[in-house]
């Protein structure tokens, strides 16, 4: 069962970007320095680790369903599949989507399942799951969703104060009730087979949303840091799950929070020879909500977002929707026509300051 094997250990002759360590039961308690240093983390990496968060029991619940999962026949998996059109709940099937601008192929299958589908069950929001997926959406998939969710809006709360904005802004966009992309991923990469050249298992991108809450126990996950063009693995630890904004919160702060570039790639030494499981909570702004800076609603905000020279990003005119659609179908392997499929693919990482 995933998570609970005894994997040899993350090695220490691999370059490592050291996270900020977040205590989330400080943070619910409104201790100021742990917020300082929650700021610091998403002002400069976009990336922590969230120690404390009580959800290791949903956690493992959430691999068992992937696993099981998982081990369907494909057949049945792909009666599932999300699709080419955007939609990104569902079975994705490796190699379904490119992992970079040549067409490379990625080697993780996931499933994706909606906020949506899981608080309303046996209500269908967006689509049907897997018989294994069905089983346990009430005992295993809607406990961590909450227990997830609500972490997230507690950082979202926080965000909010520290950006200035009135009290309650980045909720509204948040709200429960409201259809969104919110989901939970469960990700399996296979085993690197021996003697082969180490293939990309996700490609280089900054997450859709809003919030990530990540849950891995092999490495394999890389940072960019910032001001630099290296690629450094971020270490798994034991009950600290790691954190990151995306695209939506870089953009309501005007570029003052960060969505950092990352990827994934077959766990370092050792580790590659094992199955790599993740799994993820993505919070996401509701599907109406414009991504643009809320330059009207802080002064701060405005102030961020009149130094940045290309204004693109921050005002694009799209809505949560159009922007995670138009991410996910041009990541598809099938709709690649070329580089430039790829490049519609992409998020903020396009802004300059990006580096
Ligand atoms: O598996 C991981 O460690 C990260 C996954 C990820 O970045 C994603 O699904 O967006
Ligand atoms: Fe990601």
């Amino acid at each position: 069962m995933p998570g609970l094997i005894d994997y040899p250990p993350f090695p220490n002759d691999v370059s490592t970007h050291p996270l900020l360590v977040v205590d989330y039961q400080l943070l619910k308690a409104g201790d100021k320095n742990e917020i300082d240093t929650l700021w610091k983390a998403a002002t400069e990496l976009g990336f922590w680790y969230l120690k404390n968060h009580e959800v290791d029991t949903e956690v493992q619940g959430m691999f068992d369903m992937g696993a099981e999962t998982m081990a369907l026949p494909l057949a049945e998996k792909m009666k599932f599949e999300q699709g080419d059109d955007g939609m990104s709940f569902g079975y994705k099937a490796a190699g379904a989507n490119a992992t970079d601008e040549k067409g490379n192929l990625d080697t993780v299958e996931f499933i994706n399942v909606a906020k949506d589908d899981v608080l309303s069950y046996p209500s269908i929001v967006h689509r049907a799951y897997p018989p294994t997926v069905n089983a346990r959406m009430e005992s295993t998939i809607r406990p961590f969703i909450q227990k997830s969710l609500e972490v997230n809006s507690t950082l979202l709360d926080i965000f909010n104060d520290r950006l200035g904005l009135p009290k309650g802004t980045l909720a509204r966009k948040h709200q429960l009730e409201e259809p969104s992309g919110s989901e939970s991923r469960c990700i399996k990469n296979p085993p690197k087979p021996a003697a082969t050249e180490p293939k990309t298992a996700i490609g280089a991108h900054t997450d859709f949303g809003s919030l990530s809450f990540l849950h891995n126990r092999l490495g394999g996950l890389q940072v960019m840091v910032p001001g630099t063009e290296s690629w450094q693995y971020v270490k798994p630890i034991p009950g600290h799950a790691i954190c990151n904004l995306g695209d939506a919160m870089s953009i309501f702060s005007g570029g003052i929070l960060r969505s950092n570039l990352h990827r994934v790639v077959p766990p370092p030494g050792a580790q590659s020879q094992h199955e790599r499981w993740s799994l993820v909570f993505f919070t996401r702004p509701g599907y109406s909500q414009l991504l643009e800076a809320l330059t009207g609603d802080s002064p701060m905000v405005a102030e961020a977002a009149a130094k940045v020279a290309d204004k693109s990003i921050y005002f694009s005119g799209q809505t949560s929707k159009e922007w995670f659609y138009r991410r996910i179908k041009n990541q598809r392997t099938k709709n690649q026509k070329g580089p430039e499929t790829w490049r519609a693919s992409r998020g903020t990482e396009h802004r300059p300051e990006a580096a």
